[in-house]
C-alpha cells in the first residue's frame, strides 16, 4: 500500500471575508524546484495539533500575523485537494487580525492581488484550479 499523502494546510487570506478585494500570495524561496512560484502560505501539520491549529501556526512562523478564519474551501478530493502523490492541502479563508505579514521564512515575496487579476503571478500547478474555485467562490460571497 503506497503511503497516505501526507496532509498541507493553509491561508487563503483576503482583505475582508465578508466583502473580499484582493487575495494575498506568497512567492517561494526554495526548495529551487518550487522557488518563483506563489502559493497560499501554509505548511505541514505536526503531530499532535490540529490542521486548524497548524494554519494559525504556519502563518505566525511565515507571515507573523494571526488570523480570524472563514469558510474553508472544500476541494474535491475528499473535501481537501490533492496536490501531488505526496501531498494533499486543505484551505481555509482567512482575514489578518494581528499584525502585518512579511515573507518571514519559505517566501521572498508577498503581493495583494486585486479581485478578477489573481492569476497575474505564476501559482504553483496544483494551485492553479484552486484559484479558480476561490475565485467563483468570492464572486458569490
Ligand atoms: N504551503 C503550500 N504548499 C503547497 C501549495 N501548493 C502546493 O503544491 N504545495 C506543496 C509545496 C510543498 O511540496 C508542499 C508543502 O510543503 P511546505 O514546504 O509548504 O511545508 P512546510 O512549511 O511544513 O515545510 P518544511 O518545514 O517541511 O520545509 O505542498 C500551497 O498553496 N501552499
Amino acid at each position: 500500500m503506497p503511503d497516505s499523502p501526507t496532509l498541507v494546510v493553509a491561508a487563503a487570506i483576503v482583505d475582508d471575508l465578508d466583502a473580499p478585494t484582493a487575495l494575498l500570495a506568497a512567492r517561494r524561496s526554495g526548495p529551487v524546484s518550487l522557488a518563483g512560484r506563489w502559493e497560499f502560505p501554509g505548511g505541514k501539520v505536526e503531530p499532535g495539533e490540529t490542521p486548524v491549529q497548524g494554519v494559525h501556526r504556519e502563518l505566525r512562523e511565515e507571515l507573523g500575523v494571526g488570523l480570524r478564519l472563514g469558510a474553508e474551501l472544500a476541494g474535491p478530493d475528499d473535501g481537501a485537494w490533492r496536490l501531488s502523490e505526496k501531498y494533499t492541502m486543505r484551505l481555509w479563508l482567512a482575514e489578518i487580525v494581528d499584525g502585518e505579514p512579511q515573507p518571514l521564512v519559505e517566501h521572498d515575496e508577498l503581493r495583494w492581488l486585486p479581485l478578477g487579476d489573481w492569476h497575474q503571478v505564476p501559482w504553483l500547478d496544483a494551485d492553479v484550479r484552486i484559484v479558480d474555485a476561490l475565485a467563483a467562490h468570492a464572486a458569490r460571497v
